[in-house]
Order: C-alpha cells, then sequence, then structure tokens
C-alpha cells in the first residue's frame, strides 16, 4: 500500500438491521495516520460503523476497503485492525505484561523478540512498572493503558476506539486525552476515535465526521465542523450557536425572518434555511472594518456568570433569542439587563446552513 491510499474507504454503505436501517449510504474516506473521529447522538450509528469496519457486523450494501483491498466480507481476525473498548476487556487472570504480550504470542512471535516488543509498548504507555500485576490491581486509567498497549502491539493499520474514556472521571480523561494523542502521533497509526463528547473530539482529531440518524452530516477539521457547519444539526450539536431562520435573497445576503439583513460569505442557495452565529463571535463595537453585520436595538433579558466568561440572552426583532458570551477581557463592557445595545459580527463568522430534511426538527 501506498501512503496516498485511504486505509480506509467505506463506499456507498448500508447496514439493515431487519426493516430498520442503521446506516444510510455512507461515504467515507481515512488517510494513513489520522485520528479521525465519529461523533453523533445516541443510536446515530457510530457503534455499527465500528463493528463494519472490525468485521462484527457486515454491511448490507455497499463496499468497505482497508488498505485498499475489499473487506466487506472478510472475518475479523483478516483484517488488520484492532479495538480497544471502554470497558477494557483485558484478561483477568493474566498479569499486564502477559496481556500485553497475547497478540504476539498467537502470531508466534519468537521470544526474544516479543520480550522487546512488550517492554517498548509498556514504556509507550509508562506501565512498565506495574508489568507484573494483574488487572484488578490497576486503576481505570492504568487498565486502559495496558488495553491501549496490547492493541497496538501487533501495529494495525487501524486502531478503533469505542468512547475509550467513557468509564473515567474528569481530570483522568483529560490526561488520558493527552496520553493518547501523544501516542497516536508517535506510532503513527490510524485511530479511529467515537465519543459523545465534542469537545475531545474538536481536541484530539485531525477531522471528524458528524452522523445522526444513521446519516453522514458532514466531516471536516475541527475548525471546518465549529466555524463553517453545513446543517442546523451540526451547527447546534458542536458547541453553542445562535440560529436565526431565514433565507437566501441573493449572493452574500441572507434576509431573516424579522427582516434583518446580513452579509454572508455564501453564494446564494435555496436550501439555506438559517443563519449560524457561535455566541463568542458577537462584538458590542466594531473591532475593524471585517465587521459588517449590524444587529440594532436588541434587548437584553440577562447575564449569567461563568467565571473565565460570562453569557448574556437577548431578544431580537421578532422575538427571536439571541445569546454571546464574553471574556474577562470585555468585563468593562458588561450590560444591564432591560436595556438595549447594538451588536456587531464578521462576515466570515456568520455560517448559511441548510435544514436536513426528516432528520432535522427533533
Ligand atoms: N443488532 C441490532 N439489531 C437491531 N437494531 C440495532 C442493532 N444494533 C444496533 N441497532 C440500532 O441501530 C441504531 C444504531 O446503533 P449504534 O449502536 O450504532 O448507535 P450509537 O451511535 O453507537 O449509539 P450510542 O452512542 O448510544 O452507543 C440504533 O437505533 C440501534 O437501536
Amino acid at each position: 500500500m501506498n501512503d496516498s491510499q485511504p486505509v480506509l474507504e467505506m463506499i456507498n454503505v448500508v447496514k439493515d438491521y431487519g426493516h430498520f436501517t442503521a446506516i444510510k449510504r455512507l461515504n467515507l474516506s481515512v488517510g494513513k495516520g489520522e485520528f479521525f473521529s465519529i461523533i453523533g447522538p445516541s443510536g446515530c450509528g457510530k457503534t455499527t460503523i465500528l463493528k463494519m469496519i472490525a468485521g462484527f457486523e457486515y454491511p448490507t450494501g455497499g463496499e468497505i476497503r482497508i488498505s485498499g483491498v475489499n473487506a466487506s466480507g472478510q472475518p475479523p481476525y483478516q483484517r488488520n485492525v484492532n479495538t480497544v473498548f471502554q470497558n477494557y476487556a483485558l484478561f483477568p487472570h493474566m498479569t499486564v505484561l502477559q496481556n500485553v504480550a497475547y497478540p504476539l504470542k498467537i502470531k508466534q512471535v519468537p521470544k526474544a523478540e516479543m520480550a522487546k516488543r512488550v517492554m517498548d509498548s509498556l514504556d509507550m504507555v509508562s506501565m512498565r512498572e506495574y508489568a507484573d500485576r494483574r488487572p484488578d490491581q490497576l486503576s481505570g486509567g492504568q487498565k486502559q493503558r495496558v488495553a491501549l498497549a496490547r492493541a497496538l502491539i501487533s501495529s494495525p493499520d487501524i486502531l478503533l476506539l469505542d468512547e475509550p474514556l467513557s468509564a473515567l472521571d474528569f481530570h483522568l480523561r483529560q490526561d488520558m486525552q493527552k496520553i493518547l494523542k501523544h501516542l497516536q502521533r508517535e506510532v503513527g497509526i490510524t485511530f479511529i476515535y467515537i465519543t459523545h463528547d465534542q469537545g475531545e473530539a474538536l481536541s484530539l482529531s485531525d477531522r471528524i465526521a458528524v452522523m445522526k440518524r444513521g446519516r453522514l452530516h458532514q466531516v471536516g477539521t475541527p475548525a471546518e465542523i465549529y466555524n463553517h457547519p453545513k446543517t442546523k444539526f451540526v451547527a447546534g450539536f458542536i458547541g453553542k450557536t445562535n440560529l436565526l431562520p431565514g433565507r437566501m435573497i441573493q449572493d452574500h445576503l441572507f434576509q431573516c425572518e424579522n427582516g434583518e439583513t446580513f452579509r454572508v460569505e455564501a453564494p446564494n442557495d435555496p436550501n439555506a434555511a438559517c443563519l449560524s452565529i457561535r455566541p463568542e463571535k458577537i462584538r458590542f463595537a466594531p473591532e475593524d472594518d471585517t465587521y459588517t453585520n449590524k444587529i440594532e436595538g436588541a434587548f437584553v433579558l440577562e447575564e449569567t456568570y461563568y467565571g473565565s466568561e460570562t453569557e448574556v440572552l437577548l431578544k431580537l426583532k421578532g422575538e427571536l433569542p439571541f445569546l454571546l458570551r464574553i471574556t474577562e477581557q470585555d468585563k468593562h463592557r458588561r450590560i444591564a439587563p432591560g436595556t438595549f445595545v447594538d451588536l456587531y459580527f464578521r462576515t466570515e463568522d456568520a455560517a448559511v446552513v441548510q435544514n436536513t430534511g426528516e432528520t432535522d426538527e427533533q
């Protein structure tokens, strides 16, 4: 396989469970060494995708190619793919060392080579000193590090990670995120990572796929997904946003239902349904001449203080709710509930998003 060839290609993949279609014509391509996350609400099909890549489920239609080879009908053991599960799945009666060595033992790797590779793997996750312990003598984070070492030791083409950190508490989870990211860079293996946590996906991933009800809504870098969401669902699912319903009336001009018009980068598009504007992009005064959009006379409803930032809830013309976020630097601009203010935002910070048919309104 050459380096420009995708490690994973999913081509028109469909998965039906009886009459229920869990995955709808999915097309995805993941490159060598990418940290690729799949996110979406519960039941959107994340685990089903992972199971099909691993070979625990077969697609009803379409094709899955791994390192250029059609793997659609291959059983799991014929695919060079490993999985790390949320519940670690370590062998309880084996030591850390035996757990990590297990995949090499199955492959009958010579003893001396095996010993070296096991120690290297344990070093990679800083677990060498725990080599003789059994899993029940380890913390959750330590168990997950052993599971990672075991999954990586046979150098898979793809490592699948199914919510691997969700059983860990907040601080441990943050530590493990750093370890994971560092490890992935070091080994250069393609990670396909499932998470409910959008913050985790944004900070870890090279690219993210956002799913809803078996349908892929968008694939892009974290910045693309955050700053240029394509659908109402993606805009609302990743971080907070303001969604102003309306339509495009000409190239680069969006008219909201309340009559206000705003300049946008997007060309005219009959499918445009809302303008998405992130709360932190709003200013009380233009910072420079790129702040081409003005909302006049927004009514301040309430302020909520969160320490490093304050959220302000306002009402626009036509009773449209509108949220903005000010940081410490803007504190002197604190504004009083019950007053009217003008707001400004840049053309490039107004993303035009589409409705998404039947899946959109829930
Ligand atoms: N074996 C099965 N038989 C029938 N329906 C299934 C089966 N496995 C999954 N489903 C359904 O397919 C859909 C996708 O399930 P999947 O487990 O892939 O979702 P998910 O995005 O991983 O959800 P979660 O985040 O809750 O784990 C769900 O509606 C689920 O009920």
